[in-house]
């Protein structure tokens, strides 16, 4: 589905994973592990860079707009599908259609609210799964999330990553629930100290395994020549 190939990822001249090679299958469920600032979301919008068309990405910072309801904030991850005028006219008088795919959507992610009411009057496990709806809305096969779960309480957390993987054919995770990942995804990958440190079949690994390779990142970052 998609490969990297001696590729060194980072910010301008700033290069936190150098020389990357990865390789990832359809219908594969990958969770993404490492210690914090290792490079994970960096490799993350990587993949989605390469796979955008095919891909809805629910990221850390979420962007969520807090002043528009909760329908506006869903229905934004369908623009893509229609023309600017019918997106413009259900903008200010959404149609029926649209509102009962979004409503099915939140009542699957357990939102159970009146879709009209602000996110800004949402609690942060709210305004996750506000985001997890747009991502769901876009109804794309490839599913990438950063820590999509993370304000989830852990039973609310498996459900809805069970969603997530019914509703897509592949699922790429970064988590730092490493307990999670060993559950629920078929293969893991740990980003530790500038390269993959682990790349293995989920069903092989225990979580004292996976601790042996989380190695905190280096703050002296690689540079390009
Ligand atoms: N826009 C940016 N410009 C420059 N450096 C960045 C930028 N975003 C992240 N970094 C740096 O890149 C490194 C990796 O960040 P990244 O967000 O990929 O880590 P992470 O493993 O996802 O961390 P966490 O688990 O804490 O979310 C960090 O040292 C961070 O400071």
């Amino acid at each position: 589905m998609l490969t990297v190939v001696d590729t060194d990822l980072g910010y301008g001249q700033k290069i936190i994973l150098p020389n990357i090679n990865l390789a990832l299958n359809a219908n594969e469920h990958v969770a993404i592990l490492g210690p914090s600032g290792v490079g994970k979301t960096t490799l993350l919008h990587h993949l989605y860079q390469q796979l955008a068309e095919q891909t809805c990405l629910c990221s850390q910072a979420q962007g969520l707009v807090d002043n528009l309801s909760i329908f506006h904030n869903v229905f934004i991850g369908g623009l893509a599908r229609h023309s600017r005028w019918y997106n413009m006219v259900n903008l200010l008088l959404p149609f029926t259609q649209p509102q009962q795919q979004i409503s099915v959507i939140c009542q699957q992610l357990e939102l159970n609210m009146p879709l009209q009411k602000k996110v800004s009057e949402l609690s942060g496990g709210q305004r996750q799964r506000v985001a997890l709806a747009r991502a769901l809305f876009q109804q794309q096969p490839v599913f990438m999330g950063d820590e999509p779960f993370s304000a989830l309480d852990p039973l609310m957390g498996v459900r809805l990553l069970n969603l997530v993987k019914q509703s897509h054919q592949s699922v790429i995770c970064v988590l730092h629930d490493a307990e999670l990942a060993l559950a629920h995804f078929d293969r893991i990958i740990v980003i530790s100290a500038g390269k993959v440190a682990l790349d293995a079949n989920a069903k092989q690994l225990t979580l004292a395994y996976l601790s042996q390779h989380y190695v905190v990142a280096d703050e002296s970052p690689h540079r390009a020549n």
